[in-house]
């Protein structure tokens, strides 16, 4: 279930501005507004209820950190990536 490095490569390079860090998978959105940045996470909050894969989620002014892996497995799995896809769908 959790991704070998090499399929995690493969799945980043196919995900705009995601990285690994310390076993998870980042990514920051810059929002145009304060506004925006809560109004995106308003819509990934529905995603990750849709999914039942939740991201931690930081709100930095217009700067939105969010960071996900999949705690029941110990990783990083398709969850994650199936997640990340869904956010670069919301904005
Ligand atoms: C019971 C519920 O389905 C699980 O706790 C879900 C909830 N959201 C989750 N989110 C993340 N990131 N990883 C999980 O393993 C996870 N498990």
């Amino acid at each position: 279930m959790v991704l070998s490095q090499s399929e995690l490569t493969e799945e980043l390079s196919r995900l705009n501005g995601w990285e690994e860090v310390n076993g998870e998978i980042q990514k920051t959105y810059r929002l145009e507004t304060f506004p925006e940045a809560i109004q995106f996470v308003h819509l990934v909050a529905d995603l990750a209820e849709s999914l039942d894969h939740h991201p931690n989620i930081l709100i930095e002014y217009r700067n939105v950190t969010l960071t996900v892996s999949t705690h029941d497995e110990g990783g990083i799995t398709e969850k994650d990536i199936t997640l990340a896809k869904g956010c670069e769908e919301l904005v």
